[in-house]
Formats: structure tokens, C-alpha cells, sequence
């Protein structure tokens, strides 16, 4: 089976980008190039033309192109956009996130080399595990009812990189904590997803014979999203690229930063555009939104930033609704109203043009009631999801959609399927192993075609054929492994997906007959037509005493959640939360109270 990462399809899409001169620079860029732009403006769309060109253009295989993302779904993203391309992952083509890149190519090719202190063989330690030991170590240091979160340590881990400097024993608490539990995980011969980039910074900036290497066999990284990005990561890229001879494009927008609580910093984008040997592009129009929805947006960040609209005219509706009944009283409105009323405002216009935004998963949960009692489908991401996404949980998903009639159409591709069935294979596999590996694959998913079926099923049989024999002794898949147990978990009897379909399996990243039920976090790089934010009151949006830094990443949140809109945006709130002591009338959030102002203001 010939593994494709060269196609000429992008010279088609590439006129597209003719009229806009920042795309068009980018798209033109021969050195290390930062796009930094607004929501909406095409930077997911200029990057993956500029991949395709670089494959086509500039890098021979075996070398290649690595291309590298925060979270699991942006990466997926990345993948479909690649894959209407014609490209899809092979040797010399990695699309997946960070984490991926810092095991794969990183640790496992050099971190023995290098003497590197881990455990080997690179085993990652389970959600369970990580939990477990946080738990043990902070209340054995400090006592049961101990004030930190594991996310505390997490972000302390990924800012504090130096252990011998000062500053490392600024929260000694903190930092007790993690020596603990690192302790207690190398105990376990295990390491965590944060070890992974940590592990992959001192392997670079200690070990100069690594970048030479890595340059040879990725001369060009590109990092999509980088406002979400750390110190760490971007202690990596830096070396890499400026150091070590890669080329580095990356795109990313500061306005939407919203992972500080996990150590990101969307300066370290704007640090990265500034020096001299980057060229640094921007881009001013945005082709998502209506100008109304744009100027609100801008109001709403307290920025102006002079982002102007593809089509300027294009109408827009803005809405602010109290629902005094609390989140059941929104989510009626919602059923009863908003829903029908978008349905029927645009011809053609379906379910999945739709989203329902909210910040704290358990708001997900009084709609998602709502919507199955008035017997609406829906897709939900956030966290009281029953299993994460990975890159198995998230493949074998593409493998149901494929099955469930996605054959028909080459969506997703098989060949796409395939490459990345072999990627979660580590090491190189030879000839003779990739091609045993496509037939087992191929043959497994054409036995498996059904218009019609079952879920659970399915994943037992693909489970039992071909994900528990590739990690059962793989320990670097171990937590991927565990997630895929939690997905059969959920599909089996009084499990949370009990009857699910194969072709809502499949159709759960995105489905014209579901309505997306999604937290403003897992919202980032998507659109829709009509946003409806709900539980936009004081105490929620923002929670109560953020310090200054927080609020302004609520803030940002906000401006997330309303530049995902096309063409309509609803706000609702009651006014008052509820708390342990009962409810709590704190009135709407600021942000939306400012917002209606300023924007009544502005169109008066
Ligand atoms: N030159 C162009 N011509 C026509 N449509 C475009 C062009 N560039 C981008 N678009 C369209 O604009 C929309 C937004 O593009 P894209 O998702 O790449 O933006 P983004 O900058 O990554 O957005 P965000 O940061 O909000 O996630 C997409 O529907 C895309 O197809």
C-alpha cells in the first residue's frame, strides 16, 4: 500500500488564498514564519496549504514534515483538513499533538542514547495511576483535606523546569509534592504526560548531537495553536529551530489563550514573533463571522484590533435572554425556542450547525436531559464525557464512521485509517510488518460494514482483533489502552452510551444530525452558525474571587466562545447560581453586561 504524503491538490485550494496578502506571505514564507491572527482568519487553513507545499515543494522523503498541536482534537482536525488535501500521515508526515511528538520522536529514539534518567522501557503511567499517587504523596506530605489540586502541581511542574534555581522552593509545599510524586512514579517505572515534554526539554537543550538528528529527519515543525503551548514546549521549538536548524511555521492568536490554569502563555507567541530571523505575518479578515458578531467580539475582549469581515453584508443576531428559572428554565428556552427558531431561520441549515457552550461540564448535564427528553441527538465533548479522546479512542471513532457508510464516500479515507493504525505501532515497523498490519486492518473494517449495528459490539470485536494485541505489551500506550477500556465501558449495559450506534460512534466528532453540546475549552477552532452560551452568570463566567490574571483568561474564554458564531449568538443567564447553601442571586457575568452596554453603545 503506497503511503501518500505528497498530493497536488493543494495548487487548486491555493488560488483561495490569492486576495489575502498575509495568507499569501505565509504561504510564500522560505524561513521561519509566525502567523498571528484573529479567530476565524484562516490560520488552520493557510497552515495546512503550507504543509502540503512543503511536502511537495521542499522536503524528500525520508525526511519530512512534523506538524504539532496541543490537544487531541485540534490534531484530528489537522488530520481531516490534510486528508481533503490528499495527504494523510506516513513516515515522513507526523500530525498529532505535542505529547505524541515528545514520545515518538524525541524519547524514544533518543532518550537511551543519551542516558537520560526514565525508566525503561518508556512506560506511561494511567490516569488512575497519576491520580492515585498524587493523592497518596499530597496527603501523606500534608494531611487528608489538603488544599492542592493535582492541575496545581501539573502547572508548577511545567513552570518551574529548573530545580536547582530559587525559585524552585517558591511554593515549598508545592514542590515537595511533585519530588513526591515523581518519586513514587519512577518507583512504578512510569512517567506521566507532563515527564514527556519535561524529559524532551533536557534531552534538547542538554544533548547537542540531538538536534542534529532531529533536524535531519524533521527539517520543518509546525505548530499549530501555539498560544496553547508552555514553557517547556517552547523551550523545545526555540532550540530546535533556532539552534538546531529547523524551520519552524507556526500560527496561533494570544486572544485566545485559555490553558494559563495549565501553565500556557500566549506571550511566549508574541516573543516568538518578534525576534529578527522570523518573519511574522498578520491576518486581518475574518471569514467566519458577520461584522456584527466581530465588532461584538472585539467589544467583547475590551480590544480593538481592527478585524474587518469577508462579507461585510452579512446580517448578524445578537441576543441576551435572562431566564430567571435557573439552567432548567434556559435549557426549555433552548429546546422550545431557540432550536426551532434557528432550524427554520435558514434554509438547509441543520442540527449541526448548531452549538450549546457552557464552562462547567455539569451545565452539560441539565441539557443534555433536556435534549434527550425532547428527542434531539446530540454530540457532547467536555469532560463528564465517558472516555478521552486519544489517538485510539479518536481512531477506532474513525474506524465506526468508516464502517457505518463512510466507505462509500472516502470519509475518512481508508489509507488515512490505515497509516495510523501502523503509527501506534512504536519503532519502525518493517515492510513485511506494515503490510501484515494493513491487511488485518482492512480486512477486519470490510467485515465490519453495516448501514445499521450496534456500537459495543463493534468495539469488543476491534478491541479483541487488533487494539489489545498491539498494547498489551506496549507500556507506552498504556493510558490509550485504558481509555479504550472506559469507551466499552460506556457502551456496555447501564454504561453512559448503553445502545449507541455505530454511525453515532463514528458521528461523534461532528454530525449534521446532532447538536454540538460542547464546553467553551473543547469550542477552540470550531465553527457554527448559531452559538447559544448558556450559564453566563457571575460566578461561573467568571467564577468568584478570580485573581486579575484569571479573570482576563475568563475573558478570552468568553471571546472563544463568541467567535465560533457565524451568523447568530445567544446569551443566557438567570442571574443568581446555585451554591451549597442553597441559590445565589449574583447576577449576570460582567462580561455580558458590559457587552450589551458597549455594544448598544456602539450601534446607537
Ligand atoms: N482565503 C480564504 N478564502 C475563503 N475562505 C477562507 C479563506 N481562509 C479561510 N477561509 C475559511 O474561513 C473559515 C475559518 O478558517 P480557519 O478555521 O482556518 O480559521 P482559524 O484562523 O484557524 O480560526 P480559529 O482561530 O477561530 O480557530 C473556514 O471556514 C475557512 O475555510
Amino acid at each position: 500500500m503506497p503511503l501518500r504524503s505528497t498530493s497536488s491538490a493543494y495548487l487548486r485550494h491555493a488560488g483561495d488564498l490569492v486576495g489575502n496578502p498575509g495568507q499569501q506571505a505565509a504561504y510564500d514564507s522560505r524561513g521561519h514564519c509566525v502567523v498571528l491572527a484573529g479567530p476565524g482568519s484562516g490560520k488552520t487553513k493557510t497552515l495546512v496549504l503550507k504543509l502540503a507545499r512543503i511536502l511537495a515543494e521542499d522536503v524528500r522523503a525520508p525526511r519530512g514534515v512534523a506538524c504539532i498541536t496541543y490537544s487531541q482534537e485540534c490534531a484530528r482536525e489537522l488530520t481531516r483538513r490534510l486528508e481533503a488535501l490528499g495527504l494523510r500521515d506516513a513516515p515522513n508526515l507526523f500530525v498529532g499533538t505535542v505529547h505524541g511528538f515528545c514520545l515518538r520522536h524525541i524519547l524514544m529514539p533518543y532518550a537511551r542514547l543519551a542516558g537520560l534518567a526514565v525508566p525503561y522501557p518508556l512506560s506511561l503511567a494511567t490516569t488512575r495511576q497519576t491520580d492515585s499517587a498524587f493523592k497518596q504523596v499530597a496527603e501523606r506530605l500534608l494531611g487528608a483535606g489538603q488544599p492542592y489540586k493535582a492541575h496545581d502541581m501539573g502547572k508548577y511542574r511545567r513552570i518551574h523546569l529548573d530545580r536547582h534555581a530559587p525559585d524552585w522552593e517558591s511554593d515549598p509545599d508545592l514542590a515537595r509534592i511533585t519530588e513526591g510524586y515523581e518519586a513514587a512514579l519512577r518507583r512504578g517505572g512510569l512517567i506521566d504526560f507532563d515527564d514527556l515534554v519535561i524529559f524532551g526539554n533536557r534531552l534538547v537543550s542538554d544533548h547537542d548531537w540531538v538536534l542534529p538528528a532531529i533536524q535531519a529527519r524533521w527539517p520543518v515543525l509546525a505548530v499549530d495553536e501555539y498560544q496553547d503551548l508552555g514553557v517547556p514546549l517552547h523551550r523545545i521549538v526555540e532550540r530546535l529551530a533556532f539552534e538546531g536548524g529547523v524551520r519552524l511555521f507556526a500560527v496561533g492568536d494570544a486572544d485566545q489563550s485559555v490553558y494559563g490554569f495549565a501553565g500556557a502563555d500566549g506571550a511566549l507567541l508574541l516573543e516568538l514573533a518578534q525576534r529578527d530571523d522570523v518573519e511574522a505575518v498578520q491576518l486581518q479578515l475574518n471569514y467566519r463571522s458577520a461584522g456584527r458578531i466581530i465588532r461584538a467580539s472585539e467589544l467583547a475582549l475590551g480590544e480593538a484590533r481592527g478585524y474587518q469581515p469577508h462579507d461585510p453584508r452579512r446580517q448578524a443576531v445578537i441576543e441576551f435572554t435572562e431566564r430567571p428559572g435557573g439552567l432548567e428554565d434556559q435549557a426549555a428556552y433552548v429546546v422550545e425556542r431557540l432550536i426551532p427558531a434557528a432550524l427554520a431561520a435558514k434554509p438547509g441549515r441543520a442540527l449541526g450547525d448548531i452549538a450549546i457552550l457552557y464552562r462547567a461540564a455539569s451545565v452539560g448535564d441539565v441539557f443534555a436531559d433536556s435534549l434527550t427528553a425532547a428527542g434531539y441527538d446530540y454530540i457532547r465533548v467536555d469532560n463528564a464525557a465517558p472516555y478521552k479522546k486519544v489517538g485510539l479512542t479518536s481512531w477506532i471513532e474513525d474506524c465506526a464512521a468508516w464502517c457505518a457508510g463512510g466507505w462509500r464516500t472516502g470519509r475518512p479515507q481508508l489509507a488515512g485509517l490505515i497509516s495510523r493504525w501502523i503509527g501506534f505501532r512504536s519503532g519502525r515497523p518493517s515492510e513485511l510488518e506494515s503490510r501484515r498490519m494493513a491487511r488485518a486492518l482492512t480486512s477486519f473494517l470490510s467485515g465490519h460494514r453495516a448501514d445499521e449495528g450496534a456500537a459495543a459490539p463493534f468495539v469488543s470485536a476491534i478491541r479483541r482483533t487488533l487494539v489489545d494485541p498491539l498494547t498489551a505489551n506496549d507500556r507506552s500506550l498504556a493510558d490509550q489502552r485504558e481509555q479504550v477500556r472506559r469507551m466499552s465501558e460506556a457502551l456496555a449495559e447501564g454504561g453512559k452510551l448503553e445502545g449507541l450506534d455505530l454511525k453515532s460512534l463514528g458521528g461523534r466528532d461532528g454530525s449534521p444530525t446532532h447538536i454540538n453540546l460542547l464546553t467553551l475549552h473543547s469550542a477552540k477552532g470550531c465553527e457554527y452558525d448559531v452559538v447559544i452560551m448558556v450559564g453566563m452568570d457571575m460566578g461561573a463566567m467568571p467564577w468568584r474571587r478570580e485573581t486579575e490574571d484569571e479573570l482576563r483568561e475568563s475573558r478570552r474564554l468568553f471571546y472563544v466562545g463568541l467567535t465560533r458564531a457565524r451568523d447568530a449568538v445567544h446569551m443566557l443567564y438567570s442571574g443568581w447560581i446555585p451554591g451549597r447553601y442553597g441559590a445565589q442571586r449574583l447576577g449576570r457575568s460582567p462580561f455580558v453586561e458590559e457587552l450589551e452596554e458597549r455594544l448598544a453603545a456602539a450601534e446607537e
